[in-house]
């Protein structure tokens, strides 16, 4: 898979937020086989863990995925990108600019607008947004070559609530890499987002707040290389009507 002019070969993208400890967090990394690992600049600078954590993500060997998450409107999230670039030195910005307290729903206005200022300036951008193919149409125009698509509200572990609007996603945009952010719970729903040909899969949640989070960052490893490999195979299409699946050629005869 390719992101930018980035080759990865894993397609987990895993959340730094919320580990029971941090030597947890760096099992479950490497039980996770991830490359890329996202963490929001304000939370870790908030909560006064500053560098010391950042060394520890970047001794993992994954790549660093600075993002906005808090940030809720333009000009928060254009000066919180800023010093992510300097602090990891890394055009690389997940893009968040929430829009709605309680199921902290994307302002899609504001995203649009800021991921135009970040690409201009350089930035290459991974704005998490919703299904709506007019958005994602504006955040390409704007300069973005990944989409991140929301799965479910952040943190919620529902699953993947919208499958149509992802699956009419991945119609319309067959080349550019779309990778469900947010709401996955289980294996099965990383599973089933890759099945539906999405590129990879962001989550945090439902790893960190596992009972065990290590097993758990395996469990989704193996989900999203199974889910992908049979999109690949090709599913068959569902039917209505029930078909024997073992042909009859003629009756046994009783005698
Ligand atoms: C860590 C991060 O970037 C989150 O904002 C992200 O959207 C993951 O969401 P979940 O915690 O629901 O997986």
């Amino acid at each position: 898979m390719r992101l930018y002019d980035v080759d990865l070969s894993s397609r987990l993208l895993l959340g730094t937020a919320q580990y029971p400890s941090p030597q947890v967090l760096t099992d479950a990394v490497q039980a996770s086989g991830s490359e890329v690992l996202t963490v929001s600049l304000r939370r870790e600078t908030a909560a006064g863990s500053g560098a010391g954590f950042w060394d520890m993500l970047r001794q993992t060997g994954a790549r660093i995925l600075p993002n906005t998450a808090g940030c809720h409107t333009v000009q928060d999230a254009v000066t919180t990108a800023q010093m992510a670039r300097e602090i990891f030195d890394t055009p690389w910005i997940k893009l968040e600019v929430i829009g709605h307290g309680d199921t902290l729903q994307p302002d899609v206005f504001a995203l649009v607008e800021t991921a135009r200022i970040l690409s201009e300036d350089g930035f290459q951008v991974f704005p998490y947004t919703t299904e709506d193919l007019v958005v994602a149409e504006r955040l390409v125009e704007a300069g973005c070559e990944v989409l991140m698509p929301w799965g479910a509200p952040i943190g919620s572990g529902q699953g993947l609530r919208n499958p149509d609007g992802l699956r009419a996603m991945r119609a319309h945009f067959p080349e550019v890499p779309l990778i469900v952010d947010a709401g996955i719970g289980r294996p099965s729903d990383a599973a089933e987002a890759m099945e539906l040909g999405m590129d990879a899969v962001l989550l945090n949640t439902a790893v960190a707040k596992a009972g065990d989070p290590v097993a758990m960052a395996r469990a989704m490893d193996l989900a999203i290389r199974a889910g992908r490999a049979g999109f690949e195979a090709q599913p068959m299409e569902p039917r209505d009507m029930a078909v024997p699946s073992t042909p009859v050629l003629g009756l046994a005869e009783l005698m």
